[in-house]
């Protein structure tokens, strides 16, 4: 699904990844996690075709990862709009099924757009699979934290993407609500390949099968073989481990 080989990126003359190599298989859930300012989110740009790689290879469904835009879905670290944008929940939705997650000339495109009966069907599919056909009127404003990090899931599913690829999808809501929607990715997870990235190591490895430790450069563990001391040379500093047993 992903081939990265030897892939260097660079903002200016700094390094910010340096010889990532990483293959993910169709029907993985895949951790992404690192300290700050590891480079997660550039990587995740690096797949999207939002960025592109200074040196190195990098294969999205076998093509350039323009060409497989349109099959992926996306969760942004954060909304690109501001929470008083006057949008619905419906209408934020209704982007993704046109193919458009940046906000320019978005209420244009809105108002130009009608709805055909199949967008409505998907838009409607995509609220019920995170349960949030009830809020479907609302305006994203009104909305709390987790709502809205559903309603932006909704987002990156109606144009049933092959691959989900997430950054930081539940960094500001509550262990409750986080629970959630890891189950809720768990069960995508049966359809869709998925990558997460998160600053909690120890709570998604209860979910992802593998996760990769980015730190300018990167490297894949199994769940199974990560421990403190793991963790600990990663993050380069003590770190407390809290355990999610609830
Ligand atoms: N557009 C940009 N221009 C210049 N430098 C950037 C840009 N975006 C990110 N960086 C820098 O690149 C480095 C990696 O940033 P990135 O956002 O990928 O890290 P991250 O691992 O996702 O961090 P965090 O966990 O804090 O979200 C950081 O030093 C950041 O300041």
């Amino acid at each position: 699904m992903i081939d990265i080989q030897g892939l260097n990126f660079s903002y200016g003359s700094v390094s910010t990844l340096s010889g990532i190599d990483l293959q993910v298989s169709e029907g993985e859930f895949l951790g992404i996690v690192g300290p700050n300012a590891g480079g997660k989110s550039t990587l995740l740009k690096l797949m999207l075709g939002l960025l592109q790689p200074q040196s190195g290879q990098l294969r999205v469904l076998d093509r350039s990862p323009r060409a497989a835009s349109r099959l992926l879905g996306y969760v942004q670290q954060h909304p690109s709009f501001p929470r008083d944008f006057p949008i619905t929940v419906e209408q934020v939705v209704q982007l993704g099924r046109m193919g458009m997650h940046r906000n320019s000339r978005l209420l244009d495109a809105l108002r130009l757009a009608r709805m055909s009966s199949p967008d409505r069907e998907a838009v409607r599919g995509a609220l019920e699979e995170v349960e949030a056909v009830d809020i479907a009127k609302r305006q994203i404003g009104s909305l709390s934290g987790g709502q809205l990090q559903r309603v932006l899931l909704a987002r990156a599913l109606v144009g049933e993407p092959r691959i989900l690829i997430l950054d930081e999808p539940t960094a500001n809501i509550d262990q409750r609500l986080e629970g959630e929607i890891f189950d809720l990715l768990k069960a995508l997870n049966t359809r869709m390949t998925i990558l997460v990235v998160s600053h909690d190591i120890a709570f998604i490895s209860g979910y992802v099968s593998r996760v990769a430790c980015l730190n300018r450069t990167l490297v894949c563990h199994r769940t199974d073989a990560i421990d403190g001391a793991l963790i600990q040379r990663l993050y380069g500093e003590p770190m407390r481990l809290i355990a999610h047993t609830h």
